[in-house]
């Protein structure tokens, strides 16, 4: 018999028997978070909690509507919890700051008029981080990063969907933030080109080993990239695991082990209260697992 509980205790057992760790850099504890309408208000997360230490790519994988994005907001400081609170460094986050910087999927945002490296540096000039040289400097060592020197005279629209979002990620990564918030990231781009993001991703990630928060609703997706892994309930969101998956990368996928966690997520997500459920789980497709609800 193959309970949801007995699911969960499987998984949980992967996430409990690492190491202790240091202070976590944020520490999201027992977070509900709400929309007032003129009309009604709506609970997107209900006492949701878990902790990011620095270099993990935690990621948050849930259904649609679940509060993933809500909670990447609330992080960013754009949505103050209703209920619990948010702490980065032990201090509770109350409003955005150049220490949490979000890549959203629209690349498109770049300003079409400025250059690339001009995107880069952009918010460093802004936010008076650094002045011009200095600011020139950090902004060809990122772009060196993710492969885009030839690229720094070149404009947003001269670019692919990929490039741009490299050159999203270094003008984020130019700042220096603690912690980089990713949702979706990837989400607009083809099958192929988002792999290769990914696999991108990974390679800065060990090289320069930010701390990564990356929302996802493709298992797949949350496997590759993560070292640590949230399930959400639908809606409203609450956690129904935390798992430990940095033994996966890229080339994991199709690997018996890779599949095995990825119907246990799968189980997780889409079983809930189902007697009897999951024995036998239909396939997968790997390539873009899309909840609905
Ligand atoms: N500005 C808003 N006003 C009212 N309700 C909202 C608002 N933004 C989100 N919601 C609601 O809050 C809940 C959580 O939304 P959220 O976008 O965080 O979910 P999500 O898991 O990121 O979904 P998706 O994967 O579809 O982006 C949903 O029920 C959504 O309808």
């Amino acid at each position: 018999m193959h309970s949801q509980a007995a699911e969960l205790d499987q998984l949980s057992s992967v996430a409990t028997s690492a190491p202790p760790l240091a202070q976590p850099l944020l520490q999201v504890d027992r977070v509900g978070l709400q929309y007032r309408t003129p009309h009604s208000v709506v609970q997107a997360t209900h006492e949701v909690s878990f902790d990011v230490h620095p270099a993990d790519c935690f990621v948050l994988l849930g259904p649609s509507g679940c509060g993933k994005s809500s909670l990447l907001k609330s992080v960013a400081g754009f949505l103050p919890p209703a209920a619990g609170e948010i702490r980065l460094d032990g201090k509770i986050i109350r409003q955005p700051g150049p220490d949490r910087i979000v890549v959203f999927q629209e690349f498109d945002q770049l300003p079409p008029w400025k250059t690339v490296l001009h995107n880069v540096m952009f918010p460093l000039l802004a936010s008076r981080t650094l002045k011009r040289r200095e600011a020139e400097q950090r902004a060809h060592h990122y772009l060196d990063k993710v492969g885009l020197t030839r690229f720094a005279d070149a404009y947003p629209h001269t670019l692919s969907g990929g490039m741009k979002a490299r050159v999203a990620i270094a003008r984020a990564l130019a700042m220096q933030p603690k912690m980089l918030l990713m949702d979706e990231p990837f989400a607009a781009l083809d099958a192929l080109t988002r792999r290769k993001m990914q696999e991108e991703l990974l390679i800065l990630w060990e090289e320069v080993r930010f701390t990564l928060l990356f929302v996802t609703h493709s298992i797949e997706e949350a496997l590759v990239v993560g070292n640590r892994i949230l399930l959400l309930s639908p809606h409203p969101g609450r956690v129904r695991a935390e798992i430990n998956s940095h033994q996966y990368d890229l080339q994991s996928l199709g690997g018996a082990g890779f599949q095995a966690t990825a119907q246990r997520i799968h189980r997780l997500l889409f079983d809930e209260g189902k007697e009897g459920a999951s024995e036998a789980p239909a396939p997968i497709n790997f390539s873009d697992v899309r909840f609905s609800y």
